[in-house]
């Protein structure tokens, strides 16, 4: 039987029944010459291929990101919506780049399937060119990804927590330090406007899943600069909302309250929401993109002081993508899990780990809300007891 690494403080070799079948087949993949015979015969030459397309994806995935972000960056998409399909050397002239690297980017769009290659030599949208144009939220989202990409220069030295020039960890300043309601508004403002302008993606999910209307108070907690409460407060006319963030982030939110009329129904509550007190007397409390952010300790610390803050029998509606997701496997465990590492702070949980979470922090009826698309967010729906609201643990 093949021989593994015991796990650290064990003496004996760990051993699996299946760990003899898995290293044949282990070898036998990584055999040129067993390679090539499948790529000749007739039956697995699909196969073959399929896998090869692969891992060349995963080599050159960096660069199809860059394609992407150039695209995003000239604002093409918007221009060919707005304006139909254009010429390279239209599109090289109005953004002053040399017509061969105009030309040079447009075939690899094309490739991409972001753009098709029209008649008369122009190019329009392609069909995953044309979800993108006019969303800014998306557009925010791929644009801020340049912090990431410096991050990922050097992926050991990101393992190995030695990284330079820090990208992700000052964009989210939050997630360095343990005073955070101590950061000035302006290193808060970056995330707060990429959160705003991606925050319909997630509402859309939230709202789809979860009709408001039933509830009398909601307090969103690090619910950003307001904009879901905004979209909340609209999509049900008795509500009560109220957001509970960093003070220069719910100044931002008090703000936007202002401007969209919604003062007398949407207030906004500066702080700390590991240390210092919920506002009680919610119905309903949501946690949008905010749990994944942060370690165990910190998640059972804030899940405890929502069910503090929490009226009893009160619901709390946690919703952000989620680890382990069929189909979107990449989406946690690969892309979140390396981009909180950046970040410095946090993890991508998955449903059963948060059920878990819920469940030591004093959680109850704990149930999925399927949401059309479980990519951008999944939400679980928990309660508190109906009863008192004491011995949190
Ligand atoms: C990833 S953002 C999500 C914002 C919003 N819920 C959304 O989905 O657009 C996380 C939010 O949590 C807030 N936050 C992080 N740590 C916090 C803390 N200790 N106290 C209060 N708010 C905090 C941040 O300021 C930020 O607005």
């Amino acid at each position: 039987m093949a021989r593994v690494d015991a796990p650290p403080g064990s003496a004996a070799p760990v051993t699996h029944w299946l760990d003899g079948p898995l290293a044949w087949r282990d070898r036998l993949l990584a055999s040129a010459a067993f390679r090539r015979w499948a790529q000749a015969f007739p039956l697995t030459r699909w196969l073959a291929r399929r896998r090869a397309a692969g891992v060349f994806d995963l080599v050159a995935g960096f660069v199809y990101s860059q394609v992407l972000l150039a695209c995003v960056q000239l604002r093409l998409f918007e221009l060919l919506l707005d304006e139909g399909p254009q010429s390279a050397s239209a599109l090289a002239g109005r953004w002053q780049l040399p017509l061969m690297s105009t030309e040079r980017l447009l075939r690899a769009a094309v490739a991409l399937k972001l753009l098709e290659h029209r008649p008369h030599d122009r190019y329009g949208l392609g069909p995953l060119g044309a979800p993108l144009a006019g969303d800014a939220g998306l557009a925010a989202m791929i644009e801020h990804h340049a912090a990431l990409y410096r991050d990922l220069a050097e992926p050991l030295a990101l393992l190995r927590g030695t990284t330079r020039d820090a990208g992700l960890a000052a964009y989210w300043p939050y997630a360095g330090t343990d005073a955070p309601q101590t950061l000035p508004a302006e290193r808060l403002k970056a995330y707060s406007d990429l959160m705003a302008a991606s925050q319909p993606l997630v509402a859309d999910q939230v709202l789809g899943a979860y009709p408001l209307r039933r509830h009398r108070r909601l307090l969103d907690v690090g619910g950003g600069n307001g904009a879901f409460a905004c979209r909340a407060a609209q999509s049900a006319p008795g509500l009560q909302v109220q957001v509970f963030d960093l003070p220069g982030v719910a100044a931002a939110a008090h703000q936007r309250f202002e401007q969209a009329g919604l003062s007398d129904r949407c207030t906004a509550v500066g702080g700390d929401f590991l240390h210092d007190p919920l506002p009680v007397g919610a119905d309903l409390v949501t946690l949008l993109r905010v749990v994944h952010d942060h370690d165990d300790a910190r998640v059972l610390r804030l899940l405890r002081a929502v069910r503090q803050a929490l009226v009893p029998g009160g619901s709390l509606l946690l919703a952000e993508p989620l680890a382990g997701t069929p189909g979107a496997e990449r989406m946690g465990d690969t892309y979140f899990g390396v981009y909180l590492l950046a970040m410095g702070r946090g993890e991508p949980r998955s449903e059963q780990r948060l059920r878990e979470l819920l469940a030591e922090a004093g959680f109850a009826r704990v149930r999925r809300l399927p949401t059309a698309l479980p990519l951008q967010a999944s939400a679980l729906l928990a309660k508190t007891p109906d009863t008192s609201n004491v011995n949190v643990g």
